[in-house]
């Protein structure tokens, strides 16, 4: 190291150790008032009966009582808030002490002498008197300039202005436990070496934060704060993922007091990806947004009534089904009903219902109906058809409601009533003689005594069977949905353009699996988007910002629903067109499509450099998609991916179990043996398991541990390891697998190897024999 490098880090190192002592001083100081507040709030809650007056005696005594527990309940309340957000801040200063920033730099506001040092981390920290700011938090506006520009005219948006002028330094920090590990001058945008650095460490079981190596072009994506819809089409590898996090922890910065974690939502690709994704934003100091996949919000919505098939499901059946007429009938189906045409002929159906009557389902008792559909509908088809069909529907509960109500009343001198009474628990027996001498004031009076208690036991008897009748009507489900939507595959439709070639057959799958109760994945939006236009679904309000990461694999359909989900909330998208694996074989749209982003206005951003895997695993994968060449590696080296050629008899288990073993001692911790299927997966595993302790990842598992992962690639996605090793290119043979075999192989971050168990794939008969060994 030069003289002067030396010495400007032993002046970086006396800057770091005394920001540590003042966090220190600052964690002392919080400690203190923390511990103030925390036993402030165990004394309220002590005491908390003691310090309210509790006065039952006149209705004026309620209401005080009432007024007074609800203040020392908000006061309870306020010191344990306050008390969280010191602990939130105590454990962000325990992160700066660890390490205060990753970057530094200089800047001269034209008109100004002085020149700002201006040094970022993951949070701000001012000084004691709390003037200055000694680290500026990454997401403040003044940090844009370290993100932005390299050294030279630089400028930064403040709410008001633009702040123009010069960077005269750039410099990038790595400092663990304090010290100072590294320390880059940095010329162009985010230097190289910093990513180097980060980028060359092994896989790991859960991602990471980028802050201090964000690059240009993520960083109009995280801090795009104008439009309602942003588009982020990114290759494999391009940091979405990471864009997307990063975006969640600014909009919670820059809007902290309008949203919180609680206001944004991640919809995400399977549960596995929830846990790998769940330590970036405490990392940052802020908490997980809501997460979840749309199939968990589709099965809450289904419930129990329905089998309802998942994505994954469906997949397989992509994959492993027999190619027979049956095989391309459905999926013509899919790709029909993945359309906005399919929503648009459900528009025109449910604009038709609202002249007819719909078809409902009687409510039941001991196998009677107490109201019949026959009613029901009756009562629906008097109500004035001006009136939108979920109003009418509202009237029809209120209706049903009070009907249900009388209908009880009479049920109480029914046989069946009496019958139940005496097959009642003893505790319910216990129970009526305590209401009824409540009832009496205590006092004594058999023959009237047994009266009431009879009343009450017929009454709690009926009480009790109708509750679910009224749970039933409270949720509309005397609306028969399954039979309405069945009925649209039983009309004739007038044969527009929109409508495919082989509809009947469409048709005739879509009434054999209703009629089973079984509601396929294309069925299951479409299903419920007609369900909403009838019942008339409250929307949303709370949410205001939905992420959809793999965007890719969504139907321009399930999008313009979940649209209507959240009607407040802005959009971010972000996928990979060549990692459409669903719409591959079925030729469906995805919303990824140029042709199907008609969504009114967006902000579209176009991700082509990819970090995660090295040079040559990116120079072989790029070959596997058309249009790959626009797909630019990070110029960090590796071996070349290999390709492992079969010959008669040889073992295949075996040879993989080797690899393994191989890539082991040469110290990668997390190694992936991807699968086309789940059905490959499992045989996989079983030859796998017998000689390395292997894990299996299933479509339930909610977590990745380090070690051999045994997985299909549908689960696979999102995710990266050290080494992967393609189970069998073999099994991928059409050209509708390529993006899967593209998905797959773009998981590696340092070593690729792929495997045959017969023939090599011809989907790998275009790569440039330059780019792999072949052994
Ligand atoms: N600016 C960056 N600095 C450091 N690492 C980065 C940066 N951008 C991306 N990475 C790393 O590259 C890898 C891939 O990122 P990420 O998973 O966000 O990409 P993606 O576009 O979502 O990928 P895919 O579509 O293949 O799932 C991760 O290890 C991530 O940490």
């Amino acid at each position: 190291m030069e003289e002067k490098q030396l010495k400007d880090l032993e002046m970086e190192q006396e800057r770091v150790d005394s920001i540590i002592e003042e966090i220190d001083k600052k964690a002392a100081k919080w400690n203190e008032s923390s511990s103030d507040v925390g036993s402030d709030a165990l004394q309220i809650r002590k005491t908390f009966w003691e310090d309210v007056t509790v006065n039952f005696d006149e209705a004026d005594d309620v209401a005080e009582t009432f007024t007074s527990i609800k203040q020392q309940a908000a006061l309870l309340s306020e010191r344990e808030r306050t008390q969280s957000q010191m602990v939130k801040q105590l454990q962000t200063l325990s992160h700066l002490r660890f390490s205060p920033y990753f970057g530094r730099v200089d800047f001269k506001e034209d008109g100004e002498n002085g020149i700002e040092r201006i040094y970022l981390g993951i949070a701000t920290l001012m000084d004691e008197q709390e003037e200055n700011f000694l680290i500026y938090d990454w997401r403040a506006p003044i940090s844009g300039l370290y993100y932005d520009y390299s050294p030279g005219p630089a400028q930064y948006k403040t709410e008001t202005d633009s702040i123009e002028g010069s960077m005269e330094l750039k410099r990038q920090f790595v400092i663990k436990g304090g010290k100072i590990k590294a320390m880059f001058e940095t010329g162009v945008t985010i230097g190289d070496e910093m990513l180097q650095e980060v980028l060359g460490n092994n896989a790991d079981t859960q991602m990471k934060t980028i802050v201090a190596t964000i690059q240009k072009e993520q960083n109009q994506i995280i801090r795009n704060d104008s439009s309602s819809l942003v588009v982020v089409q990114g290759v494999a590898g391009s940091g979405k993922t990471s864009a997307a996090m990063q975006r969640v922890a600014y909009l919670l910065y820059k809007y902290r007091n309008i949203i919180t974690s609680e206001n944004i939502m991640l919809f995400s690709p399977n549960p596995l990806f929830n846990s790998y994704v769940a330590t970036v934003l405490p990392e940052l100091g802020e908490e997980n947004m809501q997460q979840a996949t749309f199939q968990e919000y589709l099965s809450t919505r289904f419930g129990a009534e329905y089998e309802l098939e998942d994505p994954f499901e469906q997949m397989e059946f992509l994959l492993e089904a027999e190619k027979n007429d049956a095989y391309f009938d459905r999926i013509d189906s899919i790709r029909f009903k993945a359309g906005l045409e399919f929503k648009k002929l459900l528009d025109q159906y449910a604009e038709k219902l609202a002249t007819e009557t719909l078809v409902f389902k009687s409510l039941g008792l001991n196998k009677r109906a107490i109201i019949s559909k026959k009613d029901i509908a009756a009562y629906y088809d008097s109500l004035d058809n001006s009136i939108s069909i979920p109003n009418r529907i509202q009237l029809v509960k209120e209706w049903l409601l009070k009907g249900l109500k009388k209908k009880a009343k009479a049920e109480m001198s029914q046989e069946w009533v009496e019958k139940e009474i005496q097959f009642l628990e003893k505790e319910d027996y216990l129970e009526s003689f305590k209401q009824s001498q409540k009832k009496q004031g205590g006092a004594h009076d058999t023959f009237h005594d047994y009266d009431r208690e009879q009343q009450w036991l017929s009454e709690m008897v009926v009480k009790r069977r109708f509750k679910p009748l009224f749970n039933a009507v409270k949720r509309l489900k005397f609306i028969n949905i399954r039979a309405i939507y069945m009925n649209f595959f039983k009309e004739a439709h007038s044969k527009t353009e929109a409508i495919p070639k082989n509809w009947a057959a469409t048709c005739e799958q879509s009434i054999s699996n209703l009629e089973n109760r079984y509601i396929a994945y294309e069925d299951a939006t479409p299903f419920l988007y007609l369900q909403d236009l009838i019942e008339g679904r409250k929307s949303n309000t709370s949410i205001r910002h939905v992420f959809i990461d793999e965007a890719q694999d969504y139907t321009p359909f399930q999008f313009a629903y979940i649209k209507m989900l959240f009607p407040y909330s802005k959009m971010t998208l972000l996928g990979d067109i060549n990692q459409a694996i669903y719409s591959g074989p079925t030729g469906a749209q995805t919303i990824l499509a140029e042709s199907a982003l008609d969504f009114g206005e967006k902000e579209q951003y176009r991700l082509t450099k990819t970090y995660r895997s090295t040079k040559q695993i990116v120079e072989f994968t790029r070959q596997l998609i058309e249009g790959g060449d626009m797909i630019e590696p990070f110029n960090r080296t590796g071996p070349k991916p290999v390709i492992v050629t079969s010959s008669e008899g040889s073992d295949h288990i075996l040879k993989t179990n080797e690899l393994i073993s191989e890539l082991q001692r040469l110290g990668h911790k997390n190694i992936a043996v991807i699968c086309k299927t789940a059905k490959e997966s499992k045989s996989a595993f079983e030859g796998v398991k017998k000689a390395h302790d292997a894990r299996l990842i299933e479509k339930g598992t909610m977590t990745f541990e380090n070690g051999v992962n045994v997985v299909p690639t549908y689960l696979a996605k999102g995710i990266e390891f050290d080494a992967v090793i393609i189970y069998n290119s073999s099994s991928y043979t059409r050209t509708e697998e390529r993006k899967l075999l593209y998905t797959a192989c773009t998981r590696a971050m340092h070593e690729l190897y792929i495997l045959s168990e017969v023939e090599l794939s011809p989907l790998l008969d275009d790569v440039d024999e330059q780019l792999y060994n072949l052994v």
